[in-house]
């Protein structure tokens, strides 16, 4: 069976990350006998220059057709101000795929602790996975902007709070069993619904859930008092982008994280966490593993290559084990040598 990824590297280091994935896929379809075929679209930044829009046609119509998307990053200084923004194109891609989950994780592995600008003590055991609501809250509601006064409207409905919270009680079944739910319930209506709707859904089919909640301020802290104490949190859009770049940092940097976005079908979006980096674009610094992770996201979630998915996730931690990694964590490699060390590790 041929599976077909829609493949987008977009703007910044996203070629360069996206390039890097793309030979660890190759290698490790090699070695677990995949047949993989990419169709390559314009996208973002790119595709703003080229077609005068950040989601043409043509790229939507192909991510709809695939089995799963990969991306790389967009955006960039070029476009900021500009009337057409590449990361529209981002949101109007997350919308039409209706991926409403993004799974982004952080873990430390034992051994590599020292990567993290936490203690020891603190940075010991940390494994959790934020999952973020990603096509509701204030990325799409109605927003007015003038020069005087400009507003962005924050609304959710009970339906897309209890879809992304089912799928944090089922993740945290086959994780340590535990929720933690972030909101702003102290001030904002739309939290206090989120609240109420996460309780009914644990209530009603997850009371063997360790359940609790937590305010967005208290848990930017706790983030970095605790982070052993999480399993799974999760939280809506905004509040999700903020503390996933905050988490992003206990493990090293933010080149390291990967994420899933997923719907209700098999088909997803698969990111790397970071932007299109462009104060270190073109110069090979760019660390591959967050997009490499998210290559082994893609098999496990969207191309039912669960086994494919171990032996990069297990490469990447042989390679780092080494000591192995680009400047952002400490290492001397460019992306294709710290690349070419991951590949040689696949099994
Ligand atoms: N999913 C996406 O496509 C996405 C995500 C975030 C930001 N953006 C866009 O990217 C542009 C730049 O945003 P930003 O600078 O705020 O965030 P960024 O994530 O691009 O960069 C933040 C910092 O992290 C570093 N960094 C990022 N990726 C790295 C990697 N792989 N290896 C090593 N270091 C890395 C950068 O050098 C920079 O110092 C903006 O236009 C923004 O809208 C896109
Ligand atoms: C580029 C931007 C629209 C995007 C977001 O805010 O979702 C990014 O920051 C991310 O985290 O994927
Ligand atoms: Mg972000």
């Amino acid at each position: 069976m041929t599976r077909k990824i829609a493949f987008l590297p977009g703007d910044g280091v996203g070629p360069e990350v996206s390039a890097a994935a793309r030979r660890v896929l190759d290698a490790v379809a090699e070695t677990h006998s995949l047949s993989l075929k990419y169709n390559e679209y314009l996208f973002g930044g790119a595709a703003i220059d080229t077609a005068g829009d950040p989601l043409p046609s043509e790229t939507k119509t192909g991510c709809l057709e695939a089995d799963a998307v990969f991306l790389g990053a967009v955006g960039g200084p070029k476009w900021d101000g500009g009337a057409l923004r590449p990361e529209k194109g981002l949101l109007d891609l997350r919308k039409a795929l209706g991926v409403y989950a993004n799974l982004r994780p952080t873990s430390i592995a034992a051994g590599m602790e020292h990567l993290s600008p936490l203690k020891i003590e603190r940075a010991k055991d940390v494994d959790f996975l934020i999952v973020r609501e990603l096509t509701g809250g204030m990325y799409f509601g109605d927003r007015t902007e003038g020069n005087d006064t400009a507003r962005d409207e924050c609304l959710y409905t009970r339906e897309e709070v209890s879809r992304v919270a089912r799928i944090a009680f089922e993740a945290a079944r086959k994780r340590k069993g535990k929720v933690a739910s972030v909101d702003k319930a102290n001030v904002l209506a739309t939290s206090r619904l989120w609240r109420n709707a996460v309780n009914d859904l644990h209530q009603a089919e997850f009371q063997d859930v360790e359940f609790s909640h937590v305010l967005v301020d208290a848990m930017a802290m706790k983030l970095i008092q605790a982070p052993a104490d999480f399993d799974v949190i999760l939280t809506e859009n905004l509040f999700g982008d903020i503390l996933s770049d905050e988490a992003s940092v206990l493990s090293g940097s933010i080149g390291l994280a990967p994420s899933a976005s997923l719907g209700d079908g098999a088909r997803g979006l698969f990111e790397p966490i970071h932007g299109s980096a462009p104060d270190i674009a073109g110069h090979g610094k760019a660390n591959p593993v967050g997009a490499i992770l998210s290559a082994a996201m893609m098999l496990r979630y969207s191309l039912d290559a669960g086994e494919a998915a171990d032996a990069i996730e297990n490469a990447v931690a042989g390679a780092l084990e080494q000591g192995r990694g680009t400047s952002d964590i400490g290492g001397e490699d460019t992306t294709a040598s710290f690349t070419e060390a991951i590949m040689a590790l696949i099994e």
